[in-house]
């Protein structure tokens, strides 16, 4: 066992390791008592489905939130529960090592406080790894090579995006537009123009139900009509969830606008030759390499699998340690 690679996402966390590849995919919840919530009681899709049912006296709850960790005790609780599922004693010895991905604009504080609670919960030796770095990594690119690269990650709190060149970062910006918010955009749309209330995991499912609809068709998301109190089903166009989802996606151009601002002129000329890579779930967006391309001219290409490319870039830093070494600091 060479260790564990460990993506602890806002919205899903994905664990791997160098044999066996990803072992763990889950959703960031975690259920707890009310009374006791540094104690987990189920994590995952387990915990998460439960969302807007929770019986009386259970909560879920989301340990990180935008990357980092937000409260120690029930980021403990969870970081131990996900490892006791990753790693498995018997197959991986007490105490594995472990790469964690981190923020690319996390503060000395935030890292310090992930490197605790890893330790903590049975982790023997911690580096850390910019999401954008091992998601690039995760994707085949080598962050250590003289050459400047491109990545934005939207995932479920923020995106980011950064550039990175020879095992250093050149600029990085981030905001809190990404998965999350664009959910809460077509929940707040779906509430003003069809006056119809749905869950939370419903306007999840939509918005991620529809890079998956051709054009053309549509989907229907049911609900509690706004004023009557009655359930209601609503039939949406793909076209018209892409259109209430824009104001969002502008927000993430404008970030990459303004970190592209800040290269250096050679820089620049890399990434208009090399393009844009996109990681995290919301780079599945329909319609959003079209309106990265769009807006920059150059080539944007999504990642095979956004959604576990920064797992498997930490895991594969587990035999690349100069690679942790140059940027892990
Ligand atoms: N097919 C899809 N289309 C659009 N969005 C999607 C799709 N699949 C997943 N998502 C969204 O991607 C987000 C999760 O992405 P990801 O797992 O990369 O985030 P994370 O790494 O947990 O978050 P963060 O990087 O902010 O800590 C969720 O908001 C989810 O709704």
């Amino acid at each position: 066992m060479r260790g564990l690679g460990i993506d602890l996402g806002t919205a899903n966390t994905v664990v791997g390791t160098p044999d066996d590849g990803v072992v763990l995919n889950e959703p960031s919840f975690m259920l707890v008592r009310t009374k006791d919530p540094h104690r987990s009681l189920a994590i995952g899709a387990e915990a998460r489905n439960l969302v807007g049912r929770t019986p009386i006296g259970v909560t879920p709850i989301r340990p990180m939130r935008d990357g980092v960790i937000v409260d120690l005790d029930s980021a403990r609780a969870f970081v131990t529960a996900v490892i006791k599922r990753a790693a498995p004693h018997r197959q991986y010895g007490l105490r594995p090592k472990a790469v964690i991905a981190v923020p690319a604009g996390a503060t000395s504080l935030e890292r310090r406080a992930l490197v605790e609670v890893g330790h903590e919960a049975g982790l023997r030796k911690i580096g850390l790894i910019p999401q954008p770095v091992a998601g690039a990594l995760g994707c085949g690119i080598n962050p250590m090579e003289p050459r400047a690269h491109l990545v934005v990650d939207i995932g479920g709190g923020t995106s980011e995006v950064t550039t990175f060149c020879f095992g250093g970062i050149l600029a990085h910006r981030s905001c809190r537009l990404a998965g999350d918010e664009l959910t809460d955009a077509l929940y707040q749309y779906l509430r003003t123009e069809h006056k119809i209330i749905v869950g939370e995991l419903t306007a999840e499912r939509a918005k991620v139900g529809v890079p998956e609809t051709d054009e053309g068709q549509s989907l229907v998301v049911e609900g509690r009509d706004a004023v009557t109190g009655r359930a209601r089903l609503v039939t949406l166009e793909t076209e018209e969830i892409v259109d209430a989802l824009r104001p969002t996606t502008t927000g993430i151009v404008q970030t990459l606008t303004a970190c592209l601002e800040d290269l250096p002129a050679q820089a620049i000329s890399d990434v208009m030759s090399e393009g844009l890579l996109a990681i995290g779930g919301g780079s599945m967006m329909r319609g959003l390499s079209q309106l990265l391309e769009e807006s920059f001219g150059f080539g944007v290409k999504t990642a095979e699998r956004p959604l576990t490319c920064v797992a498997e870039g930490a895991t594969a830093c587990l035999d690349h340690p100069e690679v942790v070494a140059a940027y892990g600091d």
